[in-house]
């Protein structure tokens, strides 16, 4: 298995909130979709990787090498687009492009020049007039003009509207049909990864509840609805987010077939959406997640 990303055992504290144990592993030619409520840990996670914030414990290696004792060869080749402001405003596209262009020996003008006009990118216009969607597909476009091999997108599509959403995805799903390319996307808009996701991570409360590929968790996951009368102390157990009231229960289930078999015909088995998993598996009350 070629591993464009793998992390280890990673931790980090900030007084009340900790990263816990994270591992995960991104393969190379995938993209992968971090997902989780405010707060999970989604950025810090992010800020780890790209080394911006120091890990207490663990190891990530990305292409291979150490993201502290290579990082200068490491970032030469991620893409790292991010939802904050983090240009100089008063220069001009060009400028600023023009600006970082140095600073990576495989820059590709010509494939800037290409993006730029695809995008449709206003050269001459300060980034400070830039929209919120046009920063973003120039953040895109330096990423790819300087070759990276793994693009790390923290929320890149919050905020956007639907429209210029979709674009991005579009665009991202372009990228990828390069197999030497690699997406590692947070987002809390599960609806985004639905499209575009080859594996999905969750992460709460500092903890990664499952890391599989997306049609896996699809496929074998299940919602379940039905009488109260149908809940045991038994089959509860293997409930996640079980939410009760007067009438009846609903629940996720890992396991499409292991319900069947626990409730047979008693109760009504639903496929669920991404956004359903993430808030069955993040939501208060019982939860019975396994990490993967
Ligand atoms: N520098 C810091 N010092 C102290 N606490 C921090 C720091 N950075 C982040 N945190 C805390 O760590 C927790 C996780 O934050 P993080 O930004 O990683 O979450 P997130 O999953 O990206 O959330 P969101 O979707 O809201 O951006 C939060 O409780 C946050 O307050």
């Amino acid at each position: 298995m070629d591993n464009i990303l793998e992390i280890t055992n990673l931790s980090k504290s900030y007084g009340e909130f900790s990263l816990k144990n994270i591992n995960l592993s991104l393969k190379r030619g995938y993209i992968m979709g971090f997902i989780g409520p405010n707060g999970a840990g989604k950025s810090t996670t992010i800020k780890l990787i790209m080394n911006l914030v120091k890990k207490d414990e663990g190891q990530i290696r990305i292409f291979g090498l150490d993201h502290e004792k290579d990082e200068i060869a490491v970032k030469e080749k991620i893409g790292f687009v991010y939802d904050e402001n983090h240009f100089y405003d008063e220069l001009t596209v060009r400028e600023l492009k023009n600006m970082i262009r140095p600073f990576y020996s495989r820059w590709d003008e010509g494939l800037f020049q290409k993006l730029a006009k695809d995008f449709n990118l206003p050269l001459k216009k300060q980034i400070k007039h830039l929209s919120k969607g046009m920063k973003m597909k120039f953040s895109l476009a330096l990423a790819l003009s300087h070759g990276a091999e793994l693009l790390i997108m923290d929320e890149p599509t919050s905020g956007l509207d639907p429209l210029i959403r979709n674009e991005l995805l579009e665009i991202l799903q372009e990228v990828i049909q390069d197999e030497d390319k690699s997406i590692f996307f947070s987002t809390h808009i599960t609806s985004d990864l639905d499209k575009v996701a080859d594996f999905i991570t969750l992460i709460h409360n500092g903890e990664i509840l499952l890391s599989t590929t997306k049609d896996e968790l699809l496929e074998q996951y299940c919602i379940v609805k039905g009488g109260k009368e149908t809940l045991s102390e038994t089959n509860r157990e293997d409930l996640i987010g079980l939410k009760e009231n007067k009438y009846g229960f609903e629940a996720l289930c890992r396991n499409k077939r292991e319900a069947m078999k626990r409730f047979g015909n008693s109760v009504i088995l639903e496929k669920p959406t991404l956004e359903d998993i993430l808030l069955f598996t993040t939501r208060g009350g019982r939860t019975n997640v396994s990490s993967y």
